[in-house]
């Protein structure tokens, strides 16, 4: 076998190895997950059982001219969710490589790391879709935006405040100014590990790979929006009644909102559902759900009082001198409301 051909092969077997140890201990330490630390650690042993001796012998470290090359992007990760992903990748780019190299070596090898590649796939995706749905459950302030000047100011302001929850809502844009204005919402989203969604548009969130959607009631029904989607994706509901609310949970909504609880130019023409409905859902809902519609500082701790732990706001930040700040206050009244975790 030729030495270079081994040189690859230890190379990327050691490439995996530690993208996996780095995928292993956020699941470990991160999230407490066994589940998801025991398939790390089956997948290294995997590797390692490949990793044998001829291939180990044939490094050379002092000769290998990328020991020094790095890029600016390895240097610095702008959240946890780019760290995760940066370090998947990797694991899946150097799995292929074995594959391909491997079957110079052993086409056994070549079918077992692509075997390895595909449980990495399925990881990834299922860890994605956890932190996701974990991010959602600590969520208790969602800002649904509105087309306005410094919209990325505002939401920026927002996150810097604590938001982790953001709805990009455009009835009117054109489609391709939509479409940048989502990509970009995203990423400064998921630079404060924040959950992105997407008002009404399955298209658009596939197109820019956000968390999720909301649909309402003349949206698409949750059905064909999971088919398009997915289980790891996020899909909220609109309801206004206790019939819509127990029907978006049948269809599997991962979080419903419950309004409008007050009149709102927002939604002209909506009638208010007012306080009976939140002390409705208060008592008979389990999964997250946002009281909307009205809501702002002076009003916040009555909805509260009728039995929300959540809200979703969308004037009351957009239009607020210093969103930072009004970000904060809505968290600090909404943390009075959470129900206490043991230590
Ligand atoms: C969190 C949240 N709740 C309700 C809505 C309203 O959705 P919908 O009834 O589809 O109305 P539009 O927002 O599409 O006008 C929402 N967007 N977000
Ligand atoms: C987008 C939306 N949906 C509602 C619903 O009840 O379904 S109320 C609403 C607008 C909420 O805006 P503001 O916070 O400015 O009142
Ligand atoms: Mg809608």
């Amino acid at each position: 076998m030729q030495p270079a051909v081994c040189r690859i092969l230890d190379a990327n077997l050691d490439r995996a190895r530690e993208g996996l140890r780095i995928v292993e201990e956020w699941c470990r330490f991160g999230l407490n997950s066994s589940q998801f630390s025991d398939e790390c650690k089956q997948l290294r042993q995997e590797l390692a059982s490949w990793h044998t001796l001829d291939l180990r012998l044939a490094r050379d470290t002092p000769g290998d001219p990328g020991t020094e090359l790095t890029h600016p992007q390895e240097e610095q990760r702008s959240g946890l969710g780019t760290l995760l992903q940066a370090n998947f990748c990797r694991v899946e780019e150097a799995l292929r490589v074995v594959e391909e190299y491997s079957k110079l070596y052993n086409p056994k090898m070549g079918a077992a790391f692509k075997q390895m590649r595909y449980r990495v796939y399925i990881l990834e995706s299922h860890l994605l879709g956890y932190q996701r749905h974990q991010r959602l459950a600590q969520s208790y302030l969602y800002l649904v935006t509105s087309p306005t000047e410094g919209l990325f100011h505002v939401v920026e302001a927002a996150l810097q405040g604590g938001l982790s929850l953001v709805q990009y809502r455009d009835k009117d844009t054109a489609d391709l100014d939509r479409l940048e204005t989502a990509r970009q919402l995203r990423q400064l989203c998921h630079q404060y590990g924040a959950i992105f969604l997407v008002n009404d548009r399955i298209d658009l969130a596939l197109a820019v790979d956000a968390d999720g959607v909301h649909l309402g009631q003349q949206d698409m029904p949750i059905a064909i929006a999971r088919q398009l989607l997915g289980p790891q994706k996020i899909i909220g509901r609109s309801t206004t009644n206790p019939e819509e609310m127990q029907r978006a949970i049948q269809e599997g909504a991962d979080y419903i909102g419950v309004g409008p609880v007050y009149e709102t130019p927002t939604k002209a023409g909506k009638a208010p559902v007012g306080l009976e409905y939140i002390r409705h859902v208060a008592k008979n809902v389990s999964i997250p759900w946002f009281a909307i519609g009205g809501i702002d500082v002076n009003n916040v701790n009555e909805v509260l009082n009728a039995g929300a732990q959540r809200v979703a706001v969308v004037r009351a930040i957009v239009r607020a001198e210093q969103p930072t700040l009004v970000t904060q206050y809505f968290l600090a009244q909404l943390a009075r409301v959470q129900p206490r975790t043991t230590p």
